[in-house]
């Protein structure tokens, strides 16, 4: 099973495919902190950050932005005093694309300390 951190997004076409349950559950182990969440009948991934304050959760939340630019494929993000909540999803499938999850092991990587 590749590394999803090493690996890029494609391109995303609106006949693209659902991640399958399968590959979901085996790839969300690469990245167990995030949780499945189903808004408005769409499965999302997402995960809360903590920071010390306002000014380290905006920093996060730039670098997170240059990576939705480099990957164009871009989250929802809640950015709070000491918080950041990132949320991905494919908008053009209504769901979880394997995209999605290269994203969120990607985001893990930005949040080293
Ligand atoms: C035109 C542009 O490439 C597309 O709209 C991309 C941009 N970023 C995207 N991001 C996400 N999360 N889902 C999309 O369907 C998507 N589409």
């Amino acid at each position: 099973m590749d590394k999803l951190e090493t690996l890029r997004c494609e391109a995303c076409q609106a006949r693209a495919p659902l991640v399958t349950p399968d590959e979901l559950k085996a790839l969300m182990l690469q990245i167990p902190e995030w949780k499945l969440k189903t808004r408005d009948n769409i499965m999302q991934l997402e995960r809360v950050y903590r920071f010390n304050d306002f000014v380290e959760a905006m920093v996060f939340t730039q670098k997170v932005g240059e990576l939705a630019e480099i990957e164009d494929h871009h989250p929802a993000i809640l950015t709070e005093w000491g918080k950041v909540t990132v949320t991905w999803w494919t908008h053009k499938i209504k769901g979880l694309h394997r995209n999605d999850l290269i994203c969120a092991a990607k985001t893990d990587l930005l949040n080293h300390k």
